[in-house]
């Protein structure tokens, strides 16, 4: 489990969760005061893409006098090896093709940067995430088993109570076993209330109990954990669809945010994903765990093109300064900047 805030195990004492808290409270404080860090993590989490796969990019560009047909060949090879996706590297070779011939371009190094402006410019959009909002805020965090969505939750909810928002979360997974009692650690943990009901109990009941119990308390934000289901699992979707549906008559459309989890190391797998909770719940926007975990950071721009979702959050490790608002531009320079 996410060791940022300690053992997973219940059983811990009450003086070391005390402890992880301070110290959850500390890393955030620090998280704040410190940009010049967090775009150190950034590139310390995206090191084994830059390794995997920029250098490359960066041989393909610098290791040559003039911009041949083997460029794009090469070129093509790589970005489709580093997960960005067949339709997203196809539309880029076409219009790197088209800006070359129409700018003239003939140093190899000139299209170097055209190519990772065009980069820049696919991930813009997506940092209007959840502040500042009026009233009650409801997060819905959906994806499959793994994908890190707890983690996130947590990471979520320290991040906004230490900002000054008073923050709820709703143990919305009544189906797998345990999976309760793990939230509600970490609302002890944090110092934050969970509204929960028994294991098995209608995941639509306990976000309907939450949405109303934010709305008495006036919390701020309301996070409501939900099953990890695969996107294949007919019920367990249609389950979700009364979740939202739920969520959103209760606490009104405009108020809430469908965030999606998605594993960064799953690869294509993580956008099929996408489109079929995006069917079921319209999802508003994704984090994108586990960057740290591959070297196919090339995923981030076929998310950001193929799906048209904004990426709202990027994780670049198990601390919690390692989820990340997502910054395009910090990104880009974090994944083209050669190492010091
Ligand atoms: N390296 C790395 N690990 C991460 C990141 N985000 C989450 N993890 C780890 O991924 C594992 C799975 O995370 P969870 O939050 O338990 O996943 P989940 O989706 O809630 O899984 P279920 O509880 O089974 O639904 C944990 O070991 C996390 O510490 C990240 O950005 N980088």
């Amino acid at each position: 489990m996410f060791n940022f805030f300690g053992s997973d195990d219940e059983e811990d004492k009450t003086e070391e969760s005390e402890q992880n808290s301070a110290e959850v409270e500390d890393d955030i404080l620090q998280e704040e005061e410190d940009e010049r860090s967090l775009f150190g993590r950034l590139k310390d989490g995206l090191k084994k893409s830059r390794r995997g796969f920029v250098d490359k990019l960066g041989s393909i560009f610098t290791g040559r006098s003039a911009i041949d047909e083997e460029l794009y060949e090469e070129l093509e090879e790589t970005l489709i090896r580093a997960d960005v996706g067949v339709q997203t590297t196809m539309d880029l070779i076409s219009e790197l093709k088209d800006y070359q011939k129409e700018e003239e371009i003939e140093e190899p190094e000139e299209l170097y940067e055209v190519f990772q402006d065009r980069i820049r410019e696919i991930l813009q959009g997506g940092d209007d995430i959840l502040v500042p909002w009026d009233g009650l805020e409801v997060l819905m965090v959906v994806g499959v088993n793994g994908s890190g969505k707890t983690t996130t939750i947590a990471k979520l909810a320290n991040r906004y109570k230490n900002k000054g928002n008073e923050v709820l979360l709703a143990a919305g997974d009544t189906f797998r076993a345990g999976a309760i009692e793990q939230i509600e650690t970490w609302g002890r943990r944090l110092g934050i209330d969970v509204i929960s009901q028994q294991e098995g109990a209608d995941a639509a009941a306990v976000a309907y109990d939450a949405v109303q119990a934010a709305r008495s308390r006036e919390t701020d934000l309301l996070i409501v954990d939900t099953a990890g289901r695969l996107h294949t699992q007919k019920n367990l979707m249609q389950e979700l669809e009364k979740v939202r549906r739920v969520i959103g008559r209760e606490a009104g459309e405009e108020n809430v945010e469908v965030l999606l989890v998605l594993d960064a190391t799953t690869g294509q797998n993580a956008l099929h994903q996408a489109e079929k909770f995006d069917e079921a719940v319209d999802v508003d926007g994704i984090a994108l765990t586990k960057l740290d975990g591959t070297a196919s950071g090339g995923i981030v721009v076929a998310v950001r093109n193929e799906l048209g979702l904004p990426i709202r959050f990027i994780g670049v490790g198990e601390q919690a300064a390692d989820l990340q608002n997502f910054d395009p531009d910090s990104f880009v320079e974090a994944l083209f900047t050669e190492e010091d």
